[in-house]
């Protein structure tokens, strides 16, 4: 039997996903170890492989069949449009990628101006301004502290990820549209969902039971 190879974002949803897989029994501790730099856990016996990147680059390794099978935000799936399959709602990691802003730049959003929109999701907000929204923006990518760019005159709005809304609130911003739901979900490479797809279904429905 062949490794079947995981690609698991780093960051907030790790401890989450590996909560998860131990549920159903399967356990990788080595990958616990905060202070180890090994890369990549086998576990012999169920003949799985993990390892731990930044999350955008999940759906590449998944994309290119180096890893089997991925688990990421949807915001990270959307924003990187790699050829996976989505095939879970693992249901963690839940928050809402928004258009926000102080509240004054509302009647930007309705009247077809040409703003700024700033943002770490550049294919997302051109997406959501110019198919959804059908208005053309400047859109300028930033790479964190997103909710500083209308602050500091950068750009009118942002789109960003909203969870408990305190950033917004302790930063006078608000949102003002919702783009959509966000939560982290299991990709799976086409191929391999064709080559193991016994292994991988069951993977899928043994994971039902304990969402
Ligand atoms: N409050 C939140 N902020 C950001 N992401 C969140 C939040 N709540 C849930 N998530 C989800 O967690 C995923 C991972 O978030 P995390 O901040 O760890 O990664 P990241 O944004 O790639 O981090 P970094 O830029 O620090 O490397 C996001 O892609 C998103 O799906
Ligand atoms: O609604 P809240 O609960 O306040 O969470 C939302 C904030 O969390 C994320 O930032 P993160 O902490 O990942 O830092 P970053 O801005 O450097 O990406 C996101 O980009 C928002 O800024």
């Amino acid at each position: 039997m062949r490794y079947l190879t995981f690609a698991l974002g780093k960051g907030r949803l790790a401890k989450h996903t590996l909560e998860l897989f131990e549920k159903i029994g399967i356990t990788c501790d080595e990958m616990k170890d905060e202070n180890s730099r090994k890369l990549i856990f086998t576990n012999e016996e169920l003949k799985l492989r993990f390892f731990l990147s930044k999350g955008p680059d999940v759906p590449t390794y998944v994309e290119y069949g180096a890893a089997d099978i991925g688990v990421v935000g949807k915001d990270t799936i959307l924003e990187e449009g790699r050829k996976v399959h989505e095939v879970m709602d693992l249901g963690y990691g839940s928050c809402r990628m928004c258009v926000c802003g102080p509240l004054k730049a509302a009647p930007l959003l309705e009247n077809h101006e040409i703003i700024r929109v700033a943002t770490k999701y550049p294919n997302i907000a051109k997406d959501y301004f110019y198919n959804t929204k059908h208005q053309t923006v400047e859109i300028i990518k930033l790479n964190g502290s997103i909710e500083l760019a209308p602050i500091v005159g950068l750009s009118e709005v942002i789109v960003d990820i909203v969870e408990t809304g305190s950033t917004l609130r302790e930063n006078g911003l608000t949102v003002l549209e919702e783009v959509c739901p966000i939560s982290a979900r299991m990709i799976v490479n086409p191929v391999s969902m064709r080559m193991d797809s016994d292994r991988i279904r069951d993977l899928i429905t043994r994971l039902r039971t304990v969402i």
